[in-house]
């Protein structure tokens, strides 16, 4: 495929961002792409909003699997591009507009560069929630195309192009979200004492939240609570009934992880009795640590590094959540971080990340697929 094929794909899927299981077009969008290609080198089957797609193999004998993410973020883009996103308050602002291009382009460069072994795609929903990886490992077309390796890339708005980055071992944090609802009791603005104002209740919890990090977990073993979404309350002239916490808990180690939920649910029965309210918990979805398989991580590095177009780094590990997680907890495997140059990072509303890095990450995954074909299992 040529490169301005893949600038004009990126751009196309950057227009239609759509939330995880809800990726209708972007799913018919890379069908579209996807059945440009002849009949007999692939098979395709989609799984949900997700789409598998099997590059066959000339003599398999084993199949190599990569990984792409394909949802968008309930974002309101602010970035100066003339592709903005069509659709208002959702954006790629996670780069998974470069995760399916690039998914694309090794694709195509293996049905017309055949290889012995098969080459599966999975273009995976709900990464950024509720989480599409774990139900479509477990799928019945999984089950049946196993890969025996697996792989996947993370776009890395810090990184200047041409970096690769990765480490073996934990590379991503264990994450859960989390969400409280308070209910207290509401009422005139003017009478506080004859309520339970579940706003100045659900500021006292979000400071306290912050006392888990600071003094219940190891400073050694990393740990985050981020309280993203505060919401309660009506008017300005009547006391909040109503509050709710919408947050994230990042752990290093998955002991932490425990270790936190429990702070948080004393600290919740604390409030509860404190301000006299209700308070429910709702961990949502949980993702597994990123932990890359080291001989292959390794000599992932190793290989890349031979490559003098690319500066291949040691990463330090991140507390970025990937469901991508449960696919090496399963399948061996590794991701790695793809310099893409941009001011503003993950998750931001500027984000704007160069599409050189399609290339680079295209020629690298090509190049190390080929290489790993051609290896005994
Ligand atoms: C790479 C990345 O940014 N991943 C997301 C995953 C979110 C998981 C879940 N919705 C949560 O918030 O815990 C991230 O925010 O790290």
């Amino acid at each position: 495929m040529y490169k301005e094929n893949l600038i004009q794909i990126r751009r196309d899927l950057h227009r239609i961002p759509e939330i995880g299981f809800q990726e209708y077009k972007t799913q018919a969008y890379l069908l579209s792409i996807i059945k440009q290609f002849p009949a007999e080198r692939i098979d395709i089957q989609t799984w949900k909003t997700g789409i598998f797609v099997l590059v066959k193999g000339t003599n398999p004998r084993k199949t190599i699997g990569y990984r792409a993410d394909i949802d968008g973020l309930p974002i309101n883009e602010e970035t100066e591009y003339e592709f903005q996103s069509e659709h208002p308050g959702f954006m790629h602002a996670c780069g998974h507009d470069l995760h399916m291009t690039i998914a694309l382009g090794i694709l195509s460069h293996f049905v017309e560069n055949p290889i012995t072994d098969n080459v599966l795609f999975l273009f995976q929903p709900a990464e950024e929630g509720p989480g599409g990886a774990e139900p479509m490992l477990n799928s019945e077309i999984a089950k049946t195309w196993r890969p025996d390796i697996i792989t996947a890339l993370h776009i890395s708005p810090e990184l200047p192009v041409g970096t690769i980055s990765t480490k073996p071992g934990l590379l991503f944090a264990n994450t859960s979200e989390l969400f409280i609802d308070l209910k207290g009791k509401g009422g005139h603005a003017a009478f506080p004492h004859t309520t339970n104002d579940m706003v100045v209740a659900a500021c006292s919890l979000v400071n306290q939240l912050q006392t888990i990090v600071a003094r219940n977990v190891d400073p050694l073993d990393s740990a985050v609570i981020t309280v993203g979404k505060i919401t309660g309350g009506t008017v300005q002239n009547i006391i909040a009934e109503n509050a709710r916490l919408e947050g994230t808990i990042r752990t290093l180690s998955i002991q932490s992880m425990e270790r936190v939920k429990e702070r948080i649910e004393a600290l919740v029965k604390g409030v509860e009795i404190g301000y006299s309210c209700k308070a429910t918990i709702d961990y949502g979805a949980m993702y597994h640590q990123v932990f890359n398989e080291e001989t292959l991580t390794t000599e992932f590095m190793e290989f890349t590094a031979g490559n003098t177009d690319y500066n291949v780094q040691l990463a330090k590990e991140a507390m970025t959540g990937e469901d991508f997680g449960y696919m090496v907890d399963q399948i061996p495997g590794f991701m790695f971080w793809l310099g893409v140059d941009s001011s503003f990072g993950l998750h931001h509303a500027k984000l704007m990340p160069a599409e050189e890095a399609i290339f680079v990450a295209v020629d690298v995954m090509t190049k190390y697929i080929s290489y790993k074909a051609n290896q005994q299992i």
